[in-house]
């Protein structure tokens, strides 16, 4: 991009402490022109659309396409205001989210942002420039307490060669972490997991669609369910799978239905055909042959993500025990698929400064998820702000019980850790919550194995 070297930015009429500055290597940039506190809304853009094919013919290759945002519905969107002039990060402080409802898109800091500092966004994993970011060092520097002495994640002659093909599949034993593996599979009747499920007889065929219907919409549809077939037939009965949550759910009252009630249903898909049969006397469970503990295959570009992430991990313990906290702290990226509207929160523990023993980074991240889910979607009318599901998050040390468990209600995916913490943690030290018998979800476990320098706190402590 060319920048004349007298480049002189206007001011900005920007009320959240907003600027525009020249960025050394990118351009133009936002920048803080005073302290800015996480969660707040820098800036709402306007949007101007383009459709699919307009954009395809006379859009797509102009500088258009160095700012322009894909929109849910495919056409492309120019952010007006300061929405075209974020710049990119891997380790963004600042998070967007398309909003159909008003054409704009919304800007939130997700930390606190120091005056001077650069606001930016995640643009994705497919760029069309070479990235500049600023590197941990540059920020932070390392505080010199004896402890420390790490500036970037995983070993540089680990890292994927600049020319190799992102969609590899890196051979197991070379990735940067290791699953913890699960016990072994259940294989006989008094070694099912089982979990509460609100179940309801249909008498009526036609009603079946109907409820399928109001059940992706009612917000109880829930992904954890996805190993149970959704209808039991049996003895001329049909029954129906509707939900795990503790309150009984309320169905459509048109449809003269009894009232549903609460069965014991497998808590997880079956792995042999013996735990299929013994399964499916409980509910119709799908057969899913694969090892348990098999690890699913990473690409190369999937592992350098998972580096990245580790990497705002470090370099959020490192701020926060700069600023006097513990070095503790927890992320959840956007995915490596990247969904749509996802949102990237990060957290620090913070009960030092706010003198709350429950103040771990764990909880704060939740926590977090949730009120900015709880602002932003009406997700919350169902009691689901806090949900994680299908997520991954980057933690800097094992959890505790009580994250650990907190982790498993918020039904997320999988969770990576630096650190175990051998005398406190909930994910394979101690115990293994998600691995007990008669939780009501599983997550994977992921233990960091590569060259990280130890963010050391009290072995003791809970985290
Ligand atoms: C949406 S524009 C951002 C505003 C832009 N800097 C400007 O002056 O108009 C995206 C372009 O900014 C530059 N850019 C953004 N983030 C960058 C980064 N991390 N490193 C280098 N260039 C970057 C690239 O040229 C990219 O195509």
């Amino acid at each position: 991009m060319f920048v004349p070297p007298s480049f002189n930015a206007p001011e900005h009429l920007n009320s959240t402490g907003c600027r525009i500055k020249y960025s050394e290597g990118k351009g133009r940039g936002v920048f803080a022109s005073r302290k800015i506190q996480r969660n707040t809304v820098v800036e709402i853009s306007p949007v101007l659309f383009c459709g699919v094919e307009e954009y395809e013919n006379f859009g797509k290759s102009t500088v258009l396409d160095h700012y322009t945002f894909k929109w849910k519905d495919g056409r492309t969107a120019l952010a007006l205001g300061l929405g075209s002039l974020f710049n990119h990060s891997t380790s963004p402080n600042v998070s967007y989210t398309l909003d159909s409802h008003t054409d704009s898109i919304r800007y939130e800091a997700v930390r606190d942002i120091y005056p001077d500092e650069e606001l930016c966004i995640f643009y994705g994993h497919k760029l069309q420039f070479d990235p500049l970011d600023v590197s941990v060092s540059a920020i932070d520097p390392e505080p010199e307490d004896g402890w420390g002495g790490l500036s970037a994640v995983g070993n540089d002659s680990e890292r994927p060669l600049e020319n190799a093909d992102p969609n590899e599949i890196v051979d197991e034993l070379s990735l940067p972490f290791t699953m913890l593996k699960p016990p072994p599979e259940e294989e006989d009747s008094t070694s099912i997991r089982t979990v509460l499920a609100w179940v309801v007889d249909v008498p009526e065929p036609r009603h079946i669609t109907a409820l399928i219907k109001w059940l992706k919409t009612s917000g109880l549809e829930d992904p954890n369910l996805g190993h149970l077939k959704r209808i039991r037939k049996q003895d001329n009965r049909t029954t129906l799978l509707l939900s795990v949550d503790p309150t009984p759910p309320q169905l459509p009252v048109e449809l003269g239905l009894a009232r549903p009630s609460q069965i014991p249903v497998p808590s997880s898909a079956a792995m042999t055909l013996t735990s299929l049969r013994l399964k499916s006397t409980f509910w119709p469970t799908f057969y899913a042959p694969k090892r348990k503990g098999e690890v699913e295959p990473w690409s190369r570009g999937k592992v350098a993500w998972a580096r990245e992430a580790m990497q705002v991990v470090v370099t959020e313990a490192l701020k926060a025990q700069s600023e006097g906290e513990l070095p503790v702290s927890a992320f959840m990226p956007v995915s490596y698929d990247e969904g749509e509207n996802e949102k990237i929160v990060v957290a620090r523990d913070t009960r030092t400064s706010a003198s709350h023993p429950l103040r771990h980074a764990v909880l704060n991240l939740i926590r977090r998820v949730a009120d900015s889910n709880l602002v932003h979607s009406s997700s919350s009318e169902h009691g689901s702000n806090y949900l994680l599901t299908g997520k991954m998050v980057f933690l800097s040390h094992e959890p505790c019980i009580m994250c650990s468990m907190a982790l498993l209600h918020s039904r997320v995916k999988q969770i990576f850790y630096l650190n175990p913490m051998n005398k406190t943690g909930g994910c394979g030290s101690v115990i293994c919550l998600p691995f007990l018998q008669g939780v009501n979800h599983r997550f994977e476990i992921f233990v960091w194995k590569e060259p990280v320098s130890n963010l050391v706190i009290n072995e003791t402590l809970d985290v």
